[in-house]
């Protein structure tokens, strides 16, 4: 298919572009490079930098018969002191860029959505059919684009996936290259774990050791991005097999890992002591996300096959071909 990839040239969008290459698409990258990096689009696809709201003359001219849509802001504190940054890049943007796939009769996508459309979870692991309450402005951004697909599913013919995505780690590692997370501002554990790791920070937080989980801190679901890539290519035949609809589907490994574990796992993987100090809680994090991923298997015929130790691994690997300059941030 000819696919164009919003977003390509960040961390996610760019592992998901290397694989729909190696699967025999044809790929569009289109990418502002407000957090992306240039070298980091697949050789093999064509790279446009523009914003979303700027698709239309890509959509004119590209012929695409899908829009893969992860370009988004996606830090959950700075979207709770600037939402109007989420509200009009994220929402905004989206808009635009469904408004000119409408024009341009491109009528299939694939999108980023989040485990944080739910908020504070009910129960666990978290159905798809769970209330969604998100606790900050992303989340009820993301949530309000899965609507806005919805609405266009039910009135213009769009077949669409959201894959709501839990917490996406490790890194893509092949003879010919390395993709991997590589965020001016990083806030994610396990790369922030790896930086403590590899001396480019003195300590790691734990943010939260009280929390009522088995250790005191946080658990989370972490996928890897290659099993996450996999889902990315099912989800296109799903929208090839249907000519409108909109499914949504959590993309997690039905288990949860604690901060503390996830330490252990960096401490184990690179054999590097990785000091950590008690922190308090970081707000708005709920104690326990975790997903159910059978929609995902019986819709999708998906499963994840990752374990954390490879994906901390493989993001270790990542981690030490950057310079430290590049790295720490
Ligand atoms: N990383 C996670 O754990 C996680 C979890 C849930 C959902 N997500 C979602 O997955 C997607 C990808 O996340 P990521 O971790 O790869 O982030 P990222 O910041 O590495 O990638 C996002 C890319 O989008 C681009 N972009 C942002 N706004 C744009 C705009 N208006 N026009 C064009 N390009 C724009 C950025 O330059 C960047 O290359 C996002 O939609 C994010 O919300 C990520
Ligand atoms: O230095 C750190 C960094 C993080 N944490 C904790 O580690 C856990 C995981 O945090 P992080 O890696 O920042 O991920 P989340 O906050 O769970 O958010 C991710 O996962 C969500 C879905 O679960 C997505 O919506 C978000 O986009 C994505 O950033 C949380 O308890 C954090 O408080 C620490 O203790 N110390």
């Amino acid at each position: 298919m000819r696919v164009l990839v919003t977003g390509g040239a960040g961390y996610i969008g760019s592992v998901v572009t290397a694989e729909l290459l190696g699967a025999g698409h044809q790929v569009t990258v289109l990418d502002d490079l407000s957090t992306g990096h240039a070298d980091a689009v697949p050789e093999g696809a064509e790279f446009v930098r523009t914003s979303i709201t700027e698709a239309h003359d890509v959509l004119a001219a590209g012929r695409f018969d899908a829009v893969l849509h992860f370009a988004a802001k996606s830090l959950v504190a700075e979207s709770v002191v600037k939402p109007e940054l989420y509200w009009q890049n994220n929402v905004v943007g989206s808009f635009a860029l469904l408004e000119s796939m409408r024009r341009h009769g491109v009528r299939k996508m694939v999108f980023s959505s989040t485990a944080a459309t739910y908020g504070e979870p009910e129960t666990t692991p978290i159905p798809e059919s769970s209330p969604t309450r998100p606790t900050n402005p992303y989340g009820a951004g993301k949530l309000a684009i899965d609507e806005m697909l919805t609405s266009y599913a039910v009135a213009h013919g769009l077949a669409a996936v959201s894959l709501r995505y839990f917490n996406v780690a490790g890194a893509r590692i092949t003879p010919d290259g390395m993709l991997g997370e590589r965020h001016a501002t990083e806030t994610h554990l396990i790369p922030i774990a790896l930086q403590v790791a590899a001396g480019l920070r003195p300590q790691l937080q734990v943010n939260g050791v009280h929390y009522p989980t088995p250790d005191g801190s946080c658990v989370r679901d972490y996928i890897h991005v290659l099993d996450l890539a996999d889902a990315h290519l099912r989800a296109i035949e799903w929208t090839r097999e249907h000519s409108e609809g909109h499914l949504i589907c959590n993309l997690g490994s039905g288990g949860g890992s604690s901060v503390r574990e996830v330490i252990d796992s960096v401490r184990r993987v690179t054999g590097k002591p990785t000091p950590a100090v008690d922190a308090p809680n970081r707000p708005g994090d709920p104690a326990v996300l975790i997903a159910s991923n059978a929609k995902a298997a019986a819709e999708l015929g998906w499963r994840p096959t990752r374990g954390l130790d490879e994906m901390v691994a493989d993001a270790w690997t990542f981690l030490q071909t950057r310079q430290p300059s590049e790295s720490a941030g």
